[in-house]
């Protein structure tokens, strides 16, 4: 260490002895500083320090050559112990100078063994004036004035309260217990006689007394020994419930987390499959949109699983508790056992309204927040218009005012919380006090005895938390009830268009004439306003029938009336004649090919989302049908072809790609009937040009076809046109007899006229 400064902090003196100055330090203070001969020489902490350090290097215990000799120690010891104990009151031995002492004392003690060892004939301990290096004691006590802390001043002004004498009641109740029973230790044990259980069932005390040093030595021998592990066979009764227990709680984790995961698992299949039944109408509400339904699917199983998996194991393992609690408490006394119960409805009240308290004001706080929230969503969502009208200070403000009001209104509600919060909690603690006071009181009248009391007392604490605990889940449970009874909801929902009726016709074969007679019909979301009203319209088979209209005329709903995505409010849809509703759902959707507007494309391979029409296709098929739709050159031409993945929603694929692979999809199904709802436009005008001539080829077959359509060119291929206004067929025929009466069509047929022009509601 030459040509450098160390500072040691040092433990073991031994290492220090060659520093250049040791300094010594006592409760913040320098107290000694020199080198080590000259510290040494001072006799003071550190010599003391040193003489320690040197006794622990001591053997601890110095074995003794027989019982009389050891006897004879254990009586010095007492006698230099009782010395201390009586030469200073209980709040000197806390100070720092008198713990010394009484390390000296230690010291004293290995040093006498060590004597007692060497000449076992002259045991005699020092003069009582002197220990270790004749060091006088008084001049100990009297040279370092013990500090009195904080807590001795403390206590002696706390004033002299009525204290019961536990020591003579203990005395009292060691005299009436009975020995033999085998109950008695477990039911009156305190940590003093925890050893003494195994030693009751083994053998009787008086057994032991008689034979007691003859077997001392053989017991410490024993004792000696490195436990083996089938020590553990011989626990006693009190120490196996340990092991038991970890053994029960490992089950019950392990059980009824397999029941929670297959309980979640069952839920989530259950809902997804009663989610996909339901009819169209019922997606079509506000809180059954995507992003809800898929919130639902992941939280409200896992809610249920928690509400009954988890919280069942909880309340059987607290109603287990309790009663046992109950059994033992009514075993040890009666009369608290009493008290304790008496107390447990209004702890029970106290925990639910505590909870019901706090759930119920964040709940309005949680919605002002909700409130304060769209005002920022909203600004995000039209920052292009907020930043152009310089808003911004505007939507501060809003926000703001939001905030103020938030602040209000906790400010009231923390005040009612805390008052709320603190009463159930001062309900808790006089309960806890009662149970004390009582159980002080039975210990007093010696209804009890002392370690009986306290085992009472500690039960019913324990018991009270058990009890508390599956009554405080209940607010939880209702506070998220909706969640519980929105999965039955779902679950037992009987579909309006239910596609698992096996009930309905399956005929062998399908003309395709499809007939709207008398039709009303609104919408399930907007059930006011009448889309369709006292509509008719026949196609027959194989015919193809072009609709016409401005936007929202009803085209649409036309093709989802056909597929019974709905049902008409009044008046029938017929297929060959007869209504829809009395074919089988699944085989009349089998006998349809639909093309929709936004044609939809999964998130999988081009070749999944072809054969998603008819699992069973060839690969050929598959091809030919890809071919007709003018799709096969451009999916040949991708690196993985057929294989290749289309991205979410196929967002890889360009519109007028999906197009033609939902036209590809259709081919394949090869149904009678072809309801096309032509997109009008976000076809980019090369790729138009090839989708346009897929549907013609489409169109040209003798399938019937209604179509949705927007180009003139198709126009001239129809058999019939009908065109819409305001849900009511306003013109009809023929593209040249149309063109002829120069109405409606011929404006609809002008390139971007249509999209100009209002629809007129039927109300
Ligand atoms: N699911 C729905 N729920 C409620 N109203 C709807 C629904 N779908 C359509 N509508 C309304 O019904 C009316 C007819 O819609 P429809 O889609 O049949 O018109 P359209 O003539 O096909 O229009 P577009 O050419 O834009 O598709 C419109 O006013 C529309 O807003």
């Amino acid at each position: 260490m030459l040509g450098r400064s160390t500072i040691i902090i040092a433990r073991r003196l031994c290492l220090i002895k060659n520093a250049d100055y040791i300094a010594v330090m006592e409760e913040g203070h320098l107290v000694e500083m020199g080198t080590h001969d000259e510290l040494l020489n001072l006799d003071g902490l550190y010599a003391e320090l040193l003489r320690c350090e040197e006794a622990t290097k001591l053997p601890k215990r110095m074995p003794t050559k027989n019982s009389r000799e050891r006897k004879s120690l254990q009586a010095e010891d007492t006698s230099v112990s009782q010395y201390f104990q009586e030469s200073s009151s209980p709040k000197m031995a806390k100070s720092p100078s008198l713990q010394r002492t009484h390390g000296m004392l230690q010291f004293w003690r290995s040093d006498t063994n060590r004597n007692s060892h060497d000449s076992p004939k002259d045991p005699s301990p020092p003069s009582e004036q002197t220990i270790d290096n004749g060091i006088p004691m008084v001049a100990i006590e009297t040279e370092r004035t013990p500090s009195i802390k904080r807590q001795d001043s403390f206590e002696m002004k706390l004033p002299d309260l009525p204290k019961v004498d536990v020591h003579r009641i203990q005395r009292q109740s060691s005299k009436n217990s009975d020995p033999d029973s085998p109950i008695s230790p477990l039911l009156t044990s305190d940590p003093k006689n925890e050893r003494s259980h195994s030693q009751t069932f083994s053998r009787p005390q008086s057994e032991r007394d008689d034979t007691s040093s003859e077997h001392s030595e053989l017991d410490e021998v024993q004792h000696q020994k490195p436990p083996s592990f089938w020590r553990l066979a011989t626990l006693s009764i009190a120490e196996w419930p340990y092991a038991l227990l970890v053994l029960v709680n490992w089950l019950q984790h392990f059980y009824f987390g397999i029941m929670g995961e297959k309980m979640t698992e069952r839920i989530r299949r259950m809902m997804f499959s009663a989610m996909l039944r339901n009819e169209i109408g019922w997606f079509d509400k506000e809180e059954n949109n995507a992003d809800t339904l898929s919130l639902r699917l992941a939280n409200d199983a896992t809610f249920v699983r928690a509400a009954f998996s988890n919280r069942l194991s909880i309340f059987i393992q607290d109603t287990a508790a309790v009663s046992v609690a109950l059994l033992i408490g009514i075993l040890l006394g009666w009369r608290v056992a009493l008290v304790a119960l008496a107390t447990l409805p209004v702890l029970v009240i106290s925990a639910i309204a505590q909870k019901l308290w706090l759930a119920g004001f964040s709940r309005g706080i949680q919605e002002m927040h909700r409130k304060a929230s769209l005002v920022l969503e909203d600004a995000v969502r039209n920052i292009y218009t907020v930043v152009a009208f310089c808003a911004g200070d505007k939507i501060m403000e809003l926000y703001r005012l939001h905030l103020g009001k938030i602040l209000k209104q906790s400010l009231v509600q923390g005040l009612a919380i805390g008052f709320g919060f603190g009463l159930s909690q001062f309900l808790l603690f006089a309960c806890n006090a009662l149970l004390l006071w009582y159980t002080a009181i039975s210990v007093d009248k010696q209804h009890l005895t002392i370690a009986t009391g306290l085992k009472e007392y500690i039960l019913f604490s324990f018991a009270s938390f058990a009890l508390v605990e599956p009554f405080g889940l209940a607010p939880y449970i209702l506070k998220r009830r909706k969640s519980l009874t929105s999965v039955f909801e779902i679950i037992d929902r009987e579909p309006r268009i239910d596609p698992d009726d096996t009930t309905g016709l399956k005929p062998p074969n399908v003309y395709g004439s499809i007939e709207f007679k008398s039709v009303d019909f609104s919408y399930p979301a907007r059930p006011d306003i009448l889309v369709l009203s006292n509509f008719n319209l026949k196609v027959s088979g194989g015919q193809t029938v072009a609709v016409v209209g401005v936007l929202g005329s009803g085209k649409s709903t036309l093709i989802s009336l056909i597929e019974r995505f709905y049902d008409p409010v009044a008046g029938q849809v017929l297929l060959d004649g007869r209504d829809m509703k009395s074919f089988n759902l699944r085989w009349l959707r089998s006998h349809m090919g639909l093309i929709q507007q936004d044609p939809v494309i999964f998130s999988t391979t081009i070749r999944e989302n072809i054969i998603y029409a008819r699992h069973n296709a060839t690969e050929a098929e598959m091809k030919e049908a890809a071919r007709i739709a003018n799709a096969h050159h451009f999916i040949s031409s991708l690196p993985h072809g057929y294989d290749t993945h289309v991205g979410m929603r196929g967002v890889d694929l360009t519109p007028g790609q999906k197009q033609r692979i939902a036209i590809a999809r259709v081919v394949l199904k090869n149904a009678p009937i072809l309801l096309l709802d032509e997109a009008s436009s976000a076809i980019e005008s090369e790729s138009s040009r090839v989708v346009q001539e897929a549907l013609d080829t489409l169109v040209m077959g003798n399938k019937t076809t209604i179509l949705i359509a927007h180009r003139a060119a198709m126009m001239k291929h129809v058999d019939n046109i009908v065109v819409l206004n305001g849900g009511r067929i306003v013109e009809q025929g023929t593209h040249d007899s149309l063109m002829d009466q120069n109405g409606l069509y011929v404006r609809l047929m002008q390139p971007h006229f249509g999209k100009g022009l209002r629809q007129h509601r039927l109300m």
